[in-house]
């Protein structure tokens, strides 16, 4: 069964404090520490984000403040790279101390053997995310690769910025990755919280990155054990 894996989006910090952020996550808590790195422009379209270079419309953090954050703790970096040319940064991740490294498969399509490959050698797990309007089929190959990914990642809103609505209709994903692949590791990220854990777990996710909802509670921990506890009964169910 996969464990149940609650990760705070440092997104949502107070980046000024990213260690005792940190450090306060981990004390209610957390499991994994997610890290969403951002490259610049935009694009809905995929030809637009290759044109540009780019590819959420946000900029966010990179391997130097992996580094840094990598000497105050010993805890998984959960890395998701939302940037066009990912295999530029697997040598300054794997240096900095990223645990996990996500890559989106949009960018990827040529070359995702080699990529997963690099992660690997880098001592980094390797996992694969997908936008909202990408069909789930699409990373199918890179679960049954001889050498695979080890997660994959249901984006739950379009990436660039925390604080967005759930998209419930992704849960269809969710469902068909956890029927195909029993053991597999499913994070969903964007929107959730109390109110659409319930919809994600049933669904069969198991890693669930949550940012505002937790950041913004008068009881962070509270909401961190909300989490957990859904994505366990919901697998005592199954
Ligand atoms: O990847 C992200 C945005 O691209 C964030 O991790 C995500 O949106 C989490 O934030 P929130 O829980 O506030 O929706």
């Amino acid at each position: 069964m996969a464990i149940a894996k609650i990760a705070p989006s440092m997104l949502s910090s107070d980046f000024a404090n990213l260690a005792s952020e940190a450090e306060r996550m981990l004390r209610l808590g957390a499991d994994w520490l997610h890290m969403d790195i951002m490259g610049l422009l935009f694009g809905d379209a995929e030809e637009e984000c290759l044109l540009t270079w780019h590819f959420v419309p946000n900029l966010t953090i990179g391997a130097p403040v992996i580094q840094s954050l990598r000497k105050h703790t010993k805890a998984y970096l959960d890395c998701h790279l939302m940037v066009t040319n990912p295999l530029d940064y697997v040598e300054p991740f794997g240096k900095a101390g990223a645990s996990g490294f996500t890559f989106h498969i949009e960018v990827t399509r040529d070359n995702w053997q080699e990529l997963i490959k690099s992660i690997k050698s880098k001592g980094m797990r390797p996992g694969v995310s997908l936008r909202p309007g990408t069909p789930v089929e699409d990373v199918f190959p890179l679960v049954e690769a001889e050498n695979p990914v080890e997660l994959v990642l249901v984006m739950t809103v379009e990436p660039g910025f925390g604080g967005q609505k759930f998209m419930p209709e992704m849960m269809d994903k969710v469902r068909t990755l956890r029927e195909k692949y029993p053991s597999l590791d499913i994070e969903v990220d964007g929107g959730l919280g109390p109110s659409t854990i319930d919809a994600a777990a049933s669904a069969g996710a198991n890693c669930i990155v949550a940012g505002s909802s937790i950041f913004g509670a008068a009881d962070p921990g509270e909401v961190i054990s909300v989490l957990r506890k859904s994505v366990v009964e919901s697998q005592n169910k199954n």
